[in-house]
């Protein structure tokens, strides 16, 4: 369990972390959304004790991570994949870091085994595409077998095959009970993978519920109706109080119905006489949510200075 209580850090007048309040629960992954700039990164590593909080707490496992002695047996985190000694071998990074914190030296082939570095294990780590250095960060995370995994946009650099590796690993790292943690600026990433989502922008909280509360409180729902008679349905549908938008060309004209579900759009149409091609219920997509919430949050608007 990750708990963070008003947490808020500046860097002279500006603030990155904002009074951030929000529990990452175990047995769930948890995915870390916000636009770029949100202040992800800020909260991971005031989380790792890594940056001092100008405000407020965060606690792992109920203490702050700095007072866990022999961290990696309690926090597996990737932070920055880059970050590491491109003269080293793979495994003599990762039996380094097994050693200053107290893990016997066999762990090392095994999370060498399960990131699929085994045969690349005495390679130099420079020569390490980008996809491969984040595997070597998930196996430096995974090496102290710890109850909470945190990972800062692991999928970055990773080819097609291994982001599906990767959602596979979290959901069985979740499923073993542990807490996993994963920051993202891409919606898209955690449809997929996350069962949870903390939002955040400009360092404040925009969400924090699962994912399908999140899908569901963006765009609002619609109905996507086709019919010849579009003039008479329209008519029908507005007097029964829905808003109607033409979509399409005209000949093959759908409508765009908000305001009543697709049973009642459906039976409006048979007791007027009017036949329906097409009747579809267009669900809120996770990625419209996350533009409309996060819209007035993104510190860098393509061609828009703010
Ligand atoms: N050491 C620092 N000094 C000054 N400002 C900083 C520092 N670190 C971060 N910031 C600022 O704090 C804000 C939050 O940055 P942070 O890296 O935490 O965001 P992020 O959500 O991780 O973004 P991204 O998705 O781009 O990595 C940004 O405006 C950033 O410029």
């Amino acid at each position: 369990m990750i708990e963070v209580s008003e947490l808020t850090k500046r860097y002279g007048s500006k603030t990155a972390v904002d009074h951030l309040s929000f529990t990452v629960r175990p047995g769930l992954v948890t995915g870390f959304l916000g636009p770029n700039g949100a202040g992800k990164s800020t909260t991971l590593r005031m989380i790792l004790g890594l940056d001092a909080p100008t405000t407020g707490t965060a606690t792992v496992s109920g203490v702050p991570f700095h007072r866990h002695p022999r961290g990696l047996r309690h926090v597996g985190a990737l932070l920055d994949a880059g970050q590491v000694h491109g003269g080293r071998s793979a495994a003599a990074h990762l039996s380094a870091l097994a050693r200053g914190n107290g893990i016997p030296r066999r762990r090392v082939d095994e999370v060498l085994q399960e990131v699929g570095l085994a045969e690349v294990a005495s390679r130099r780590i420079g020569g390490f595409s980008l996809g491969m250095k984040q595997r070597l960060g998930i196996a430096g995370a995974l090496l102290g077998d710890p109850p909470v995994l945190m990972f800062d946009e692991p999928i970055n650099g990773m080819d097609p095959e291994g982001v599906l590796w990767v959602r596979r690993l979290f959901r069985r790292l979740a499923a073993e009970g542990r807490t996993v943690f994963l920051s993202s600026h891409l919606m898209s990433e955690m449809e997929n993978t996350a069962d949870q989502l903390v939002v955040i922008g400009r360092g404040r909280l925009i969400a924090a519920e699962s994912v399908r509360d999140f899908a569901a409180r963006g765009t609002r729902r619609s109905v996507v109706v086709g019919t010849a008679q579009a003039i008479e349905l329209a008519a029908v549908l507005t007097a029964a109080g829905a808003s109607v938008e033409p979509e399409g060309s005209a000949g093959a004209e759908r409508l765009s119905v908000s305001g009543l579900p697709a049973d009642r759009i459906g039976a409006l149409a048979f007791e007027n006489g009017i036949r329906l091609d097409e009747l579809t219920t267009r669900t809120a997509s996770l990625e419209a949510a996350f533009m409309e919430l996060t819209a007035d949050s993104t510190e860098y608007l393509a061609g828009q200075p703010r």
